[in-house]
């Protein structure tokens, strides 16, 4: 039987980037609400018990009720890409690369939390090192990120792009997330094995995909004898074996005068590089991703293919 995928929210920015990469599979079955009763109830309920897995493209609060409505059933597998269940220990987190053994978890999971895009990017970049031990307990670690502005959904395009809103944006490059209570803290912080809260400041640029997400590292401080080179070969030793996460060999990067943000838009791909001087003091790890591709939609059918392939 052809499996039935329902994607509750496919009309907005993640679930339409979902629907457009389904597009022309003849191995899956999309179930489908028409644009206009995207927030009936009672058809949602029914859609989302008549699919062998629910993909839920929707705010925190929105998710957590789709997830009530599916509370009697125990045959409907779950994807979630709300921030609502990425700590939530019953539920398997969706960053397959993350270590060995999670697309194992995954493809058994009942319930996967599909990870957040600046969570991908640093957990990403912390994780190897955390698990290598270079990164030592208690270390104050900072995550900095500039992303797309279809990252704040449907509302930011549209202040983004109609300057004649009420509250539309004007700046080019702002700096937000100002309490340094952003939501992606503690996923980070669980997922990236860290003791301590990182301290994470976000900000968005006038470009639709893409995002940046950088680690700046005092070698001083972590484990004795850490390098630049170590710190590459953790994270290339980490994600050998697989083609979605991407170390750039030091080389290349010795080379690069910038970074572009956009690099990766509309690929479901993550690049990560290690920045620096051999015999310097700091190192700056950077990951660049499409915060829709590998940081939403690109992650969720990855997830979704894992699932279907148990
Ligand atoms: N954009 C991104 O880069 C990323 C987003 N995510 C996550 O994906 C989820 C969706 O975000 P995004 O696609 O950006 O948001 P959008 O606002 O673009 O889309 C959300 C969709 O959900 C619908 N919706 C809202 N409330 C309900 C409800 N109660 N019942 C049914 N439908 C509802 C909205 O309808 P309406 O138009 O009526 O509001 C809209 O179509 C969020 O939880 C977000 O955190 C995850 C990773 C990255
Ligand atoms: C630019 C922007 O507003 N980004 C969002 C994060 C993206 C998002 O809502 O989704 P995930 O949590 O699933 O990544 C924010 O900072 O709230």
């Amino acid at each position: 039987m052809t499996p039935k995928i329902f994607i509750d929210g496919e009309h907005g920015t993640t679930g339409l980037q979902i629907r457009t990469r389904m597009a022309g599979r003849r191995d899956v079955e999309l179930l489908s609400i028409p644009e206009a009763k995207r927030r009936n109830a009672a058809m949602r309920e029914d859609l989302l018990n008549s699919a062998d897995i629910a993909i839920l493209c929707l705010p925190d609060d929105a998710s957590k009720e789709a997830v009530g409505m599916l509370s009697g059933n125990n045959k409907v597998r779950i994807i979630d890409t709300s921030t609502a269940y990425r700590i939530a220990p019953d539920w398997a987190y969706g960053f397959a690369e993350m270590d060995k053994a999670q697309a194992d978890k995954i493809k058994a999971a009942r319930h996967v939390a599909n990870p957040g895009c600046y969570p991908t990017g640093a957990i990403g970049l912390i994780r190897p090192l955390r698990a290598a031990g270079i990164l030592p307990d208690g270390y104050p670690v900072s995550v900095n990120a500039v992303s797309g502005y279809t990252g704040g959904g449907k509302q930011m395009i549209a202040q983004m792009e109609d300057q004649s809103r009420e509250d539309a944006i004007s700046a080019n490059n702002f700096v937000y997330g100002l309490t340094l209570k952003h939501k992606h803290v503690p996923e980070m912080k669980t997922h990236g094995l860290l003791d301590r809260a990182p301290l994470f400041s976000p900000s968005v640029g006038r470009f639709a995909q893409g995002m940046i997400v950088q680690v700046p590292l005092f070698l001083d401080d972590l484990k004795d004898g850490a390098t630049i080179e170590s710190i590459h070969a953790a994270l290339v030793a980490h994600y050998a074996g697989q083609d979605i996460v991407t170390v750039v060999p030091l080389e290349e990067s010795a080379k690069l005068g910038r970074v572009d943000a956009e690099e990766l838009a509309n690929t479901d791909r993550m690049k990560l590089f290690v920045f620096g001087t051999p015999g310097g003091a700091h190192v700056n790890l950077v990951a660049l991703l499409d915060n829709l591709g590998k940081g939403a939609s690109g992650a969720a059918v990855q997830n979704m293919d894992l699932m279907l392939s148990a």
